[in-house]
């Protein structure tokens, strides 16, 4: 039996907030691995976000270096929206053993209730906290969350994406090979 954590996320670009969180995670519970899952379509996004091929680009160069963290494909492959029941659903048929631990910011803490199938994923996974700034974390009735204390990390994609539009530094929001990705592609100039 594995202890496997998973960070779902759009990664619209990935920053240091999201490695930060998935090795405090690791850390903290003890988990084999962290698997890091790109939606296709997140569920409750509304802008449209950018090819996917570019954010599986962009993970991969922002794990690459640590073994122990491995890319997913299984919700770019599904394609549609990216429902995380449907995600563990799948999983938990294709590794029965293992057990699972989504990974999430308080944001998204405080979403959980209006999941898709919320109770059937609850019984499915464990799910692991953390505080962000901008957000208050609460417990939510329905589901228990494993709190996982770290120093706050204030940067966001959307913060990053709004600095590259207006020509300022994004150096050391995150990694250098994904911000050369950036460049390369143009990404986010308009
Ligand atoms: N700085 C952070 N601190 C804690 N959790 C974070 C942080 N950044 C992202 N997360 C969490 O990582 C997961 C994936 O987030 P996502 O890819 O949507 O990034 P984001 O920075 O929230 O993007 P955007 O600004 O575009 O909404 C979510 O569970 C989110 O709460
Ligand atoms: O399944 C749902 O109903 C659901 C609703 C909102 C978000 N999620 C998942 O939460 C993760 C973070 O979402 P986001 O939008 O912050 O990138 C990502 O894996 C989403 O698929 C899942």
């Amino acid at each position: 039996m594995r202890k496997i954590g998973l960070i779902g996320g759009t990664f619209d670009p990935p920053h240091l907030g999201h490695l930060v969180i998935a090795e405090e995670a690791r850390e903290a519970c003890h988990l084999d691995e962290v698997w890091f899952l790109p939606s296709y379509i997140p569920p409750h996004k509304d802008r449209l976000v950018t090819d996917s091929d570019h954010r599986i680009a962009m993970v991969d160069r922002a794990i690459k270096g640590n073994p122990l963290f491995k890319l997913s494909l299984i919700e770019i492959k599904r394609k549609g929206r990216s429902y995380t029941y449907d995600t563990l659903y799948e999983l938990k048929r294709r590794y029965p053993e293992d057990e699972f631990y989504f990974i999430l910011g308080a944001d998204m803490v405080n979403d959980l209730p209006n999941w898709y199938k919320i109770d059937e994923l609850a019984k499915l996974t464990s799910f692991i906290g953390f505080k962000r700034p901008g957000y208050t974390f609460k417990q939510p009735e329905e589901v228990t969350i494993i709190p996982v204390d770290m120093p706050q990390i204030d940067i966001s994609s959307s913060m990053i994406r709004k600095r590259i539009n207006q020509h300022r530094s994004v150096r050391y929001f995150l990694c250098e090979s994904v911000k050369e990705y950036i460049e390369e592609k143009g990404l986010y100039e308009d």
